[in-house]
């Protein structure tokens, strides 16, 4: 039989689970997807049944192989990549979660979190984990599930036990309870994790009151992690890649390269920046993040997390109800000459990167009697700019120079005024690929590289093929205004001052 030359990559994502099937061209050929159900159980909480995940990932893995033609033979690994900061705990013995998964834009801890901040410990943390004390990171949400679930944390200290983020969790169940690993990705989004010395950090483990015994394996992104349990497919699949979504988007983007950065538009928006085999603690807030490991050696990136972006375009469509789909905002934007003075700021779950405010939420400013629905529109979708305009600043101050280019993906980017407007604001050109699934691709190079699909970065990087370039083309003079009127709305929103920029 000749070598299998495809990868499966599974994207479970925060709003939807989706399989695609790649050849060795890099290109789809088979994509399955499901949209699952979120839950609010109180105001700023937000969960997800782990059961509708392995559910929809096991019937969309299934669907993409049937839709390629191609059988499970013929598929040389899996590449899973995943939301990050979402955790699950399960225990060893049913395999059956103990509570629903707490989802990274949950809000719940963030009382512990400044409880430690007033410990003095924030700058201890920030050193070893390259994060801040924000309830973003699954550390305090897993000491929530232990003192909240009847029983858990004697189970925990037992060993009975086993926590993971997605990635973590599907791997176990696609191994059928065999293996119980991360990667180095989503590892570093614990606040338990020392990305320096590459180990689970004993004393970041007592301070957040998570047993070591429930923690998982850590390991590099490409690698032969497990072969998928006999019953799930017609052949067993060896799963080659690990990855977090935002890591993966910028391995997809193909930024190999020191100061080649990314900005991904889904629910939230993720901008990496690769920084090479340096870890430079940031002073503007931003995190520092382990990019990917390959053959035990680490790339960094800066990372600037902003939770909401598509999720505001959602809300007009869910919660507002003034418009059908989110594709219509690209029209509306394009029918009003500006925003006729609107200002929303997206605080709906608080304000992440370079601000970080758990307890700010969202606001509309400036309406007048003149303001419509598309002026609503236009503030919703130029606020997304205006918040990576603050992050690239950010990253340009932490690191000297502001990246050549910005390359961006996710659902968003479908939305030509956004792409327009966002190189407008960022004052570098815009750049869309080809193939925007750069998440899922991102992941099946990583299982590629395992598996003998793809040699190396520079194969990889012969692969991205350019769809368009947007050109920063707005005066300055007109530029100016809006960000000074972002400034003035954010300021307004933020429950503490916005710290001083270094
Ligand atoms: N043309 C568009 N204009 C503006 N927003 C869009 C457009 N198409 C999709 N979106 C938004 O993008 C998000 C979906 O992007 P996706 O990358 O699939 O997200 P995720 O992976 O986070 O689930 C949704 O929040 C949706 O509202
Ligand atoms: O599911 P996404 O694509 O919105 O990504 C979520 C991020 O990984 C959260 O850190």
């Amino acid at each position: 039989m000749t070598q299998p030359r495809h990868i499966l990559a599974i994207d479970q994502g925060t709003t939807s689970t989706r399989c695609i099937v790649f050849d060795a061209q890099a290109r789809a050929c088979a994509t399955s997807q499901r949209e699952f159900a979120q839950h609010y159980p109180q105001a700023g909480w937000v969960e997800h049944d782990p059961e509708d995940i392995w559910r929809d990932t096991l019937e969309t893995a299934r669907e993409a192989i049937a839709q390629s033609g191609l059988g499970a033979a013929a598929i040389a690994g899996i590449g899973i990549t995943n939301q990050r900061e979402t955790v699950v705990i399960w225990n060893r013995e049913t395999g059956r979660p103990i509570h629903n998964a707490i989802v990274w834009q949950d809000r719940r801890t963030a009382a512990a979190c400044q409880a430690l901040k007033d410990q003095g410990v924030e700058d201890m943390v920030r050193s070893r984990t390259g994060l801040l004390l924000d309830p973003y990171f699954s550390g305090t949400k897993v000491a929530w599930l232990l003192d909240n679930v009847p029983g858990a944390r004697a189970d925990a200290e037992a060993g009975r036990l086993a926590m993971g983020t997605i990635d973590c969790f599907l791997l176990w169940r696609l191994t059928g309870g065999a293996v119980h690993a991360t990667d180095i990705t989503n590892a570093s989004r614990t606040l338990l994790f020392d990305i320096h010395r590459q180990q689970w950090d004993e004393e970041l483990c007592q301070l957040l009151r998570v047993p070591m015994a429930i923690l998982p394996q850590v390991t590099d992104n490409s690698g032969i992690f497990g072969h998928t349990a006999p019953d799930l497919f017609d052949a067993q699949i060896p799963i080659a890649g690990l990855v977090g979504d935002q890591q993966a988007a910028l391995f997809g983007q193909a930024c190999f390269e020191r100061g080649m950065a990314k900005s991904t538009y889904g629910t939230g928006c993720f901008m990496l920046l690769n920084t090479g085999e340096t870890a430079p603690v940031s002073r503007n807030r931003l995190l520092t993040t382990p990019a990917y490991r390959l053959n035990g050696k680490t790339t960094y990136a800066l990372e600037g997390s902003i939770f909401v972006a598509g999720a505001a375009i959602k809300w007009l469509r869910d919660g507002l109800g003034i418009i059908t789909h989110a594709r219509e905002t690209n029209d509306m934007a394009t029918q009003v000459p500006d925003s006729h003075g609107v200002y929303m700021v997206p605080a709906f779950v608080g304000l992440g990167a370079p601000h970080w405010d758990p307890d700010a939420r969202g606001a509309i400013y400036g309406l007048t009697l003149g303001a419509t629905p598309a002026h609503l529109a236009r503030a919703a979708l130029e606020a997304v700019a205006y918040q990576s305009w603050d992050l690239l600043e950010a990253m340009a101050r932490d690191s000297g120079a502001a990246p050549a280019a910005m390359r961006v993906d996710g659902g968003m980017t479908a939305n030509d005024w956004l792409c327009q407007f966002l190189a407008d604001m960022l004052q570098v050109p815009v750049e869309r690929p080809e193939n925007l699934e750069t998440t899922a691709l991102g992941a099946a190079f990583h299982a590629g590289l395992a598996t003998g699909v793809w040699s190396g970065l520079d194969d990889l990087s012969r692969t991205w093929r350019g769809r368009d370039v947007q050109q920063p083309a707005m005066p300055a003079e007109r530029r100016a205004p809006l960000i000074a009127g972002w400034r003035d709305a954010l300021r307004r929103t933020l429950t503490h001052p916005a710290p001083d920029a270094a």
